[in-house]
C-alpha cells in the first residue's frame, strides 16, 4: 500500500528538472532512445551495454515498482551504439499513483535529451484472429479512463513541457511502425499484427461484457499502461513506437473456460522475449536521429 506522501504529484517542471539534473550527474549516458518495459518484459534491459542501474527507490521524485515482473530499475547504457534508457519496470493507475505521478519519467527523460520513446506491454487480446504469443504494432488507442477524466494532461498545463491541447491522431509514428513491419519481415516473424489498443483502469481483469464491448468499439486489444505514457512523450514532442504483446486471448464467450491471470501473461513474455529484443534492438540500430516535431519546446 502507498502512503499518503507517495500519492502526492510531484509533477512540476522544477521536480522533473531536478531529477533529469540528478540522472545526468550521475551517468555519463545522453539517452536519445527510451524504452519501458512490460509485464515480463524486462530482459529488453538486459540488451544494454555497459549497463548503469539505478533503484527507483533511490532517485530523487521517482516512484516504485509494486508489482510483480517489474523490476523498479533505471538503465543506462548503449544499444547498437545508441545512447538509451530503459525502464525496467513501469508505474499503473491501480497501484494507487495519480495519473501524472505514473507518467513522470516521460517528462524527466524528455529533459534528459531523449527523442523517440519505444513502450512495450502485455495485453489481451480482443480481435480474433490474434493468437497468444502474437505481437501488435499499436497504431492507436482508446483512453478509456480518458473519457471520465482522467488524463495526465489535466490540470495546469505548463507550456515547458508542451501545448495545451495536443494533437493525438498522429500518437504511434508511422515511419516507426513502417520500420518495424520491414524488420519482422527481414526476421522472418510471422506473428506481427498492428491494431489499436485500449487501456482501462485495471487491476480487475475484464469481464465477458466489457471485452464484447471494447471490441465493438474499434479496440483490438486491452491492457492497462502505455496509452498514458504515450498522451505525455507526445505532449512533450517525443515521437512514440509502442508494441502489444498478446500474451492472453480476453474471453468473449459465456461458455469459455479460460480465465485471464497475471502467470499467463508473465509466462507469455518469457517465450517471446528474445524475438521481441532482436526486433527492437534492429529498430534502434535503424533510428534515425532529428525528430523535428512542431510539440518539442
Ligand atoms: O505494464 P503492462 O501493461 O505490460 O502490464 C500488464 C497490465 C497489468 O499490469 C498486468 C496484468 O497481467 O500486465
Ligand atoms: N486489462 C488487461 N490487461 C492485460 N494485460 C495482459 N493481459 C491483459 C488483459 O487481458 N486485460
Amino acid at each position: 500500500m502507498l502512503s499518503m506522501s507517495e500519492c502526492v504529484s510531484d509533477d512540476s517542471y522544477e521536480e522533473c528538472r531536478t531529477t533529469a539534473d540528478w540522472l545526468l550527474s550521475n551517468t555519463q549516458v545522453r539517452p536519445t532512445v527510451g524504452i519501458v518495459c512490460g509485464s515480463g518484459l524486462g530482459g529488453l534491459a538486459e540488451m544494454l551495454k555497459d549497463p548503469q542501474v539505478f533503484k527507483y527507490s533511490d532517485i530523487p521524485n521517482f516512484p516504485r515498482s509494486t508489482v510483480h515482473g517489474h523490476a523498479g530499475q533505471l538503465v543506462f547504457g548503449t544499444l547498437k551504439g545508441k545512447p538509451c534508457v530503459c525502464m525496467q519496470g513501469r508505474f499503473h493507475l491501480y497501484e494507487g499513483y495519480p495519473i501524472q505521478k505514473i507518467t513522470l519519467p516521460m517528462r524527466i527523460f524528455k529533459l534528459m535529451g531523449v527523442e523517440t520513446m519505444i513502450l512495450t506491454n502485455a495485453a489481451g487480446g480482443l480481435n480474433q484472429d490474434y493468437k497468444v504469443g502474437d505481437v501488435m504494432i499499436i497504431k492507436d488507442h482508446i483512453n478509456m479512463p480518458g473519457f471520465a477524466g482522467i488524463n495526465p494532461l489535466a490540470g495546469p498545463n505548463d507550456d515547458r513541457f508542451g501545448v495545451r491541447f495536443p494533437c493525438m491522431s498522429d500518437a504511434y509514428n508511422r515511419e516507426l511502425r513502417q520500420l518495424a513491419h520491414d524488420v519482422a519481415a527481414e526476421l522472418g516473424y510471422d506473428f506481427l499484427k498492428e491494431g489499436v489498443y485500449s487501456v482501462v483502469g485495471g487491476p480487475s481483469f475484464e469481464t465477458i461484457a466489457e471485452c464484447r464491448m471494447l471490441h465493438r468499439l474499434g479496440a483490438d486489444a486491452v491492457g492497462m499502461s502505455t496509452a498514458h505514457e504515450v498522451i505525455v512523450a507526445r505532449h512533450a514532442g517525443m515521437r512514440c513506437f509502442a508494441l502489444s504483446l498478446i500474451s492472453n486471448r480476453a474471453v468473449m464467450d459465456y461458455d469459455s473456460q479460460e480465465k485471464a491471470n497475471h502467470e499467463e501473461v508473465l509466462e507469455t513474455g518469457r517465450v517471446r522475449s528474445q524475438q521481441l529484443e532482436k526486433l527492437v534492438s534492429i529498430m534502434v540500430a535503424r533510428l534515425e536521429q532529428n525528430n523535428n516535431d512542431d510539440n518539442a519546446f
